[in-house]
């Protein structure tokens, strides 16, 4: 790997386990999950999580934990959620097969996995050191169900019919704009949004926003809602609000977009977390929403990157949705 980076493709990763003279790719993953710690932000806690996916396409995928200074700690991101959301990022991604977190998954994130379709089934790793079953002579590195982590498992299945697509599925949640947030055919009026940025670009970033709300998971609460990030070369970022079955380990729409912000600055070699550069912020969701992300999405930001300006649009159901 030239610089560290969120994703790796499956042909280099196959190049890896050759260099390194390793069996196959899923020995490769724990060292993998060793190195990503770097990529780690704990500025709070001192303490780097790793979380490595290998997708049913063998691609990695890595999360980190990222904390923030000066918020309240539910703002945190597990290293678990962002490879769940970096594995969103790329929507051909719908199985996850293995994960190798630095350190065991702690409960919140067993939680959060329960979103993604067979996640009974994915496998997580145990190290040789930690394998009860066998005598010491025989010890090696192995991986068990998430069922061993989470038996009795509460989960979508208990609040949901079995056809509603879950995390890392195509989700398409048939909402408009209101018609207040768009004026004439192209002109979304953002007033002083981003000075220097033509109506365009104004136009693509609050779509951007539309985008992930229309593609957010949000079937417990029917509250959906996604925030775009621009920052001042005028790349946008999208993240979509994920929730969980249990409500609270549920990803903010605005955690989802710093997760984009970061895996896309580590794919041009950039640095993870000037967070200073993002200049404008755009939240979609429903008015009249019982779950309203305004006001924590406002706050979040203003501890993140105290200048970008925030907007926000409103959206409905459409009216000719079929599944209404
Ligand atoms: O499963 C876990 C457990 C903890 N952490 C992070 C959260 C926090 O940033 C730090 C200390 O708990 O480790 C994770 O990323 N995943
Ligand atoms: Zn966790």
């Amino acid at each position: 790997m030239d610089h560290p980076k969120f994703m790796i493709e499956s042909s280099e990763a196959e190049k890896m386990v050759k260099n390194l003279g390793l069996q196959s790719v899923l020995h490769l993953l724990p060292i993998i999950a060793k190195s990503a710690q770097n990529l780690a932000r704990h500025p709070i806690s001192g303490f780097p999580v790793a979380a490595v996916g290998l997708a049913s396409d063998g691609r990695i995928f890595i999360g980190v934990n990222v904390e923030f200074p000066k918020l309240p700690l539910h703002h945190s991101i597990h290293a678990e959620q962002f490879l769940i959301t970096n594995l969103s990022l790329h929507p051909q991604q719908t199985h996850l097969k293995y994960i190798v977190v630095s350190a065991y998954p702690c409960g919140h994130c067993r939680q959060f996995l329960q979103e993604v379709r067979g996640a009974p089934d994915i496998q997580i790793f145990v190290p040789k050191s930690d394998n009860l079953d066998d005598d010491d002579d025989d010890k090696v590195d192995c991986f068990k169900p998430l069922s061993y982590f989470l038996p009795n498992r509460f989960g979508p299945n208990d609040l949901l019919h079995k056809d509603v697509p879950l995390i890392l599925e195509t989700h398409d949640n048939h909402l408009v704009l209101e018609d207040s947030s768009v004026v004439g055919n192209n002109n979304v009026e953002t007033g002083n949004l981003c000075n220097g940025f033509s109506q365009f670009e104004e136009r693509e970033f609050v779509l951007a926003a539309f985008d992930a709300a229309n593609k957010s998971h949000a079937p417990y609460s029917g509250c959906f809602s996604g925030v775009a990030l621009i920052d001042n070369d005028g790349m946008i970022y999208k993240g979509s609000y994920m929730e969980s079955a249990a409500y609270n380990p549920s990803m903010g729409p605005a955690q989802a977009a710093i997760i984009a912000y970061m895996a896309a600055r580590a794919e041009v070699g950039g640095f993870v977390c000037d967070y200073e550069r993002i200049v404008g912020a755009v939240l979609v969701e429903f008015e009249d929403a019982a779950v309203r992300q305004e006001e924590t999405v406002r706050l979040f930001l203003q501890m993140v990157s105290p200048k970008c300006e925030f907007h926000v649009f409103h959206c409905k159901k459409s009216g000719f949705s079929v599944s209404d």
